[in-house]
């Protein structure tokens, strides 16, 4: 199964846990999954699998029955704001700061490089910008949080993701109201990330755009049921299977894609 899987040692993050609960639901069971840097994973599978569930385990956003390394040390272990410097987060439909403009939010991302109450700093401020052109969003960078569109205001969550300039990034959703080009932009983000030496792991309901990720982890019923390169014949099996072979998936211009399976004319 884990055919491009690294040691929890040189892992840029790693999961090993027996289970984890929901107040009292077990939601995720014997999660073993070490990603490596310098690469994208995608995080796939039906509704309810744990895909989330999983993403916010990494992120050390809930508790679990086990442990979670972060370039190689328990996260426990981090200091909180160094911890904050290796490890950038974006959630799924988050709010809050809805009256900070799009600028300040992205500038929110800059806070753990920050000493307390310090001003932010020249390289705070061009962090911001290169994020805000990043993202297209800085025409827009005096405008309320609140006042924006789907797209916008996820393109200026995605800048204060980016600004933490951290080594690991967690998305979830982060093509949620995103048009096509804005998508292309997104690619072109996390090819540049992963350049760079980054590990990025998106959840992505976007089979087609998952699979032009380098990994696969498939997430089935709150198990890892298969993890390995999108290249893999065995990766697009799996991915089939995980979805009651309800999808087909295509070679197209060096990539595939993934479509719903017709039903059967009656
Ligand atoms: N707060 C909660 N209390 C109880 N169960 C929960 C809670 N949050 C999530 N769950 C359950 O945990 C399971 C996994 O949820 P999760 O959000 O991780 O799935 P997902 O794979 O991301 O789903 P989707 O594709 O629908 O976004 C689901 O069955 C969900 O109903």
């Amino acid at each position: 199964m884990n055919s491009v899987s690294a040691s929890a040692k040189s892992a840029a993050i790693s999961v090993h846990s027996s289970e984890t609960r929901i107040g009292a639901t077990p939601i995720l069971h014997e999660m073993d999954l070490a990603l490596p840097p310098k690469r994208w994973t995608s995080i796939v599978g039906p509704n309810g699998a744990g895909k989330s569930t999983l993403l916010r385990v990494l992120a050390g956003l809930l508790p679990t029955a086990g442990q979670v390394q972060l370039q190689g040390r328990p996260l426990s272990q981090w200091p909180a704001r160094d911890r904050a410097c290796q490890l950038a987060w974006l959630g799924q439909g988050e709010g809050g700061g809805e009256d900070l403009t799009a600028y300040d939010v992205a500038l929110l991302g800059r806070l753990p490089h920050r000493s307390w109450l310090a001003p932010a700093s020249a390289a705070d401020h061009s962090a911001v910008a290169r994020a805000l052109h990043k993202t297209q969003v800085w025409e827009l960078r005096d405008r309320r949080l609140g006042d924006l569109s789907g797209g916008e205001r996820q393109r200026v969550l995605l800048a204060r993701a980016l600004v933490v300039e951290a080594p690991v990034l967690l998305m979830d959703e982060p093509l949620a109201h995103l048009d096509p080009p804005h998508q292309s932009d997104w690619l072109t983000i996390v090819q540049g990330l992963v350049a760079a030496g980054g590990a990025v792991v998106s959840v992505l309901h976007e089979l087609s755009i998952a699979l032009q990720a380098d990994d696969l982890v498939i997430v089935r019923n709150g198990r890892i049921v298969h993890y390995g390169s999108c290249a893999d014949p065995k990766t697009h099996a799996a991915l089939q299977a995980a979805f009651e072979n309800r999808i087909t998936i295509h070679a197209l211009e060096g990539g595939w894609v993934a479509l719903p399976r017709a039903p059967r004319p009656m």
